[in-house]
């Protein structure tokens, strides 16, 4: 086809969106992906289950691993307060130019900043290139065998510390289970599995959420 899914996502954006109106730049691509294409964004259903998260630890700091088209860059940009920002990674470049426009067309460019890169070669140079000092939540949605070894970088680069809440989408579906049983079983992790469905669709899938208690 002429264009690619993440193209014909923007452009319902742009159909159906107010710019400066997140809530509809969400609708858009929730109806776009009901009702069209499904598309592999968080969704309506576990959204909800983000935005309450996000509006429980209210970060100051929060890193997205996997941007995609930016759908859940933006519910979790819309719910921060000022002066807090989302660094959201994303390595394919094309995902990363539509995402940027979907933010834009948001108006939450000023609380999100997207990397084009990979995470793990990203993850090393967060305190240093962005002043992180850590991060109050990390919201995991990219490669599923890259959660655990991200997870373990951010860890041993001091990012995760006592506080710092884990929220990782697909534990099911597609699932993620090395790191399933890394973050349920380890000491140093308190987990909860938020039961929900596979985005537009009735596919169990879940996000489960997991607390640093420190060292
Ligand atoms: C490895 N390091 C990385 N650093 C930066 N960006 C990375 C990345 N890995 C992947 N990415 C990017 O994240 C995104 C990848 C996400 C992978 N997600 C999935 O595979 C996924 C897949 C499904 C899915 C579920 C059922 C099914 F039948 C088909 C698909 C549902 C989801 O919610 C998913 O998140 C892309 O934009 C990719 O370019
Ligand atoms: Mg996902």
């Amino acid at each position: 086809t002429r264009t690619s899914r993440p193209q014909r996502i923007l452009k319902a954006v742009q159909r159906k969106a107010t710019v400066g109106d997140p809530q509809s730049v969400i609708t858009a691509i929730d109806h776009f992906c009901r009702h069209r294409e499904w598309a592999m964004n968080v969704g309506d259903e576990k959204g909800s289950i983000l935005d309450s998260v996000v509006s429980e630890v209210s970060p100051v700091t929060v890193l997205e691993l996997g941007t995609y088209c930016g759908y859940s860059t933006v519910r979790i940009a819309r719910l921060l307060p000022p002066g807090a920002c989302v660094i959201t990674l994303e390595f394919n470049p094309d995902y990363a130019a539509i995402a940027r426009q979907v933010i834009k067309w948001s108006g939450l460019e000023d609380k999100v900043q997207l990397v084009e890169g990979a995470s793990g070669d990203w993850i090393p140079w967060m305190k240093e290139h962005f002043g992180v000092q850590a991060f109050d939540l990390v919201f995991l949605d990219h490669w599923k065998e890259r959660y655990l070894p991200d997870t373990k970088l951010l860890e041993e680069c001091g990012l995760i510390q006592k506080g710092t809440v884990l929220l990782a989408d697909n534990v099911i579906c597609p699932g993620t289970p090395d790191y399933l049983e890394y973050v349920r079983n380890s000491p140093r992790y308190n987990s909860h599995y938020y039961r929900s469905h596979l985005e537009y669709t009735k596919a169990e899938d879940g996000l489960e959420k997991s607390v640093f208690l420190g060292y």
